[in-house]
């Protein structure tokens, strides 16, 4: 078992440099299939969820180089008309994305129904209702999603979402691309790695327009060629370590970051009371004095993403005064509250609501990651408490975040990685 040993109460300070966006890279990576040619991808995040795809890829008879940690040469030409191993689809979410682009690339998909995150029902209703809106039947027998074009391709079509989905407005648009028409998507979600996906899409051939608003257009084409593409700074990873500084105080330049991306997250840390000054392409983030409470409501993009959710209850753990969450997207993601509380920290939840009265310190202990983002909370936890945290089930934690230890180190954290094996004691001090 891997466990992260932090010992906390160190202000953060340094400069820490933010990797590409785990969501765009997860579903770049799977269109990557409709390329007759070969594409070169640089900032492609070093993590486990894109290890996993890379693998998926791979078994699937794709070439694929490193050319650097983060730069990534790929080449589906010669890939057979072949099926993603089930076993590797059912371990994450995004796995989903290969519906779309095995649809586009062969005419028809069969992939396993995809894992991730468990915080309540992930349906992919409205995915389905994209690929039958451009021309596919599609079913779901035996937890697979069968989906097959007619015998003269997909046609194209309209589809008005029901819901905000970033999952249903990437897959459908990677399905789409390949289409005799064109598609349509009204009421699309708009977060950055919409418009990322859209623009590597774009500079591989295809003819998506309007990404980043809420109707996208995808004229298809025949064929996409390849190219280069960078994918853009992790947002989520940006405002983890904004939310980490905050909470532990201190004084800390990220770059590699899009500052527009972080408007809402800025905006809300700013309500609290910590500095932030934004350059080209960095924040810096400086807190000194005590936090204020705030309240937020997770929203799709531009709101408060729900992906920062866990990181900010740390901080309004830690704020004066009494705040509130309501998290809108999931059913089921404060989890996490019951391992902040025995932190020290004083969450109530009911339902879809979390109310944290701020307390002065949190207390280090042995916690579990319960997903990913609430496997971040708790490393900024631990970085904000006294004595030694022990967090275990970090494996959620690494299909998200590149090289965190050696990030947080170079900003002062005394934190380590360990693996220990099952049912040994492990070591208390750092
Ligand atoms: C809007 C939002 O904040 N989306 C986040 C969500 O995307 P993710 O792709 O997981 O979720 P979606 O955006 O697809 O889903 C948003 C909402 O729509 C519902 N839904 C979705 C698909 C579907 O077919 N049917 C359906 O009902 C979901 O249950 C959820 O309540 O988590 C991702 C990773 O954690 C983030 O990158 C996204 O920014
Ligand atoms: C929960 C997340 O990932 P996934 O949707 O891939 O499970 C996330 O990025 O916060």
């Amino acid at each position: 078992m891997n466990k992260y040993i932090i010992q906390g109460g160190h202000p953060l300070s340094g400069v820490v440099t933010v990797s590409g966006a785990k969501n765009a890279a997860v579903a770049i990576l799977p269109a990557a299939l409709l390329i007759n040619g070969t594409c070169r991808i640089e900032n492609v995040p070093d993590i486990s969820d894109v290890r996993l795809l890379l693998e998926i890829l791979d078994s699937m008879g794709a070439k694929i180089r490193r050319l650097s940690p983060n730069t990534l040469e790929l080449c589906c030409t010669n890939v057979r008309d072949s099926e993603a191993s089930d076993a590797l689809v059912r371990r994450i979410r995004a796995s989903y994305y290969f519906i779309g682009a095995q649809l586009g690339r062969f005419g028809h998909a069969r992939v396993a129904l995809p894992g991730g995150c468990n915080f309540g029902a992930r349906p992919i209703d409205q995915h389905i209702k994209g690929f039958e809106a451009i021309g596919a039947a599609v079913d779901l027998k035996d937890g697979f999603v069968c989906a097959a074009a007619p015998a003269d391709g997909l046609t194209g079509g309209r589809v008005n979402l029901d819901v905000v989905s970033v999952g249903a407005t990437m897959n459908i648009m990677i399905g789409a691309v390949l289409a005799n028409g064109t598609t349509v998507i009204e009421n699309a979600a708009k977060e950055p790695h919409i418009v990322d996906l859209a623009n590597f899409l774009n500079a591989m051939g295809a003819k998506v327009s309007g990404a980043g608003t809420d109707v996208i257009k995808i004229r298809g084409v025949r064929s996409l060629h390849g190219g280069s593409y960078s994918i853009i700074p992790d947002q989520i990873e940006t405002g983890t370590y904004m939310a980490a500084v905050a909470a532990t105080g201190g004084d800390v330049l990220i770059q590699n970051v899009i500052p527009k991306h972080m408007d809402c997250i800025s905006a809300k840390l700013r309500e609290m009371g910590v500095k932030i000054a934004e350059y080209d392409d960095a924040i810096r983030v400086q807190r000194t004095g005590v936090m204020r409470r705030a309240n937020v409501k997770t929203m799709p993009y531009p709101g408060f993403p729900t992906d920062m959710q866990p990181q900010i209850a740390v901080c309004m753990s830690l704020a004066s005064g009494v705040s509130v969450i309501t998290e809108s997207i999931y059913d089921t993601r404060f989890g996490y509250c019951a391992e902040l509380n025995r932190m020290g920290a004083s969450i109530k939840v009911d339902t879809k609501v979390a109310i944290i009265t701020g307390v002065e310190k949190l207390h280090g202990c042995t916690v579990r990651a319960c997903d990913l983002r609430a496997g971040a909370a708790m490393v900024i936890a631990g970085l904000a408490a006294d004595r030694t945290t022990t967090i275990e089930d970090i494996e959620y934690i690494e299909r998200g975040y590149e090289n965190l230890i050696g990030k947080l180190t170079a900003i002062g954290a005394e934190i380590r990685r360990v693996s220990v094996p099952d049912g040994t004691a492990v070591p208390a001090a750092v």
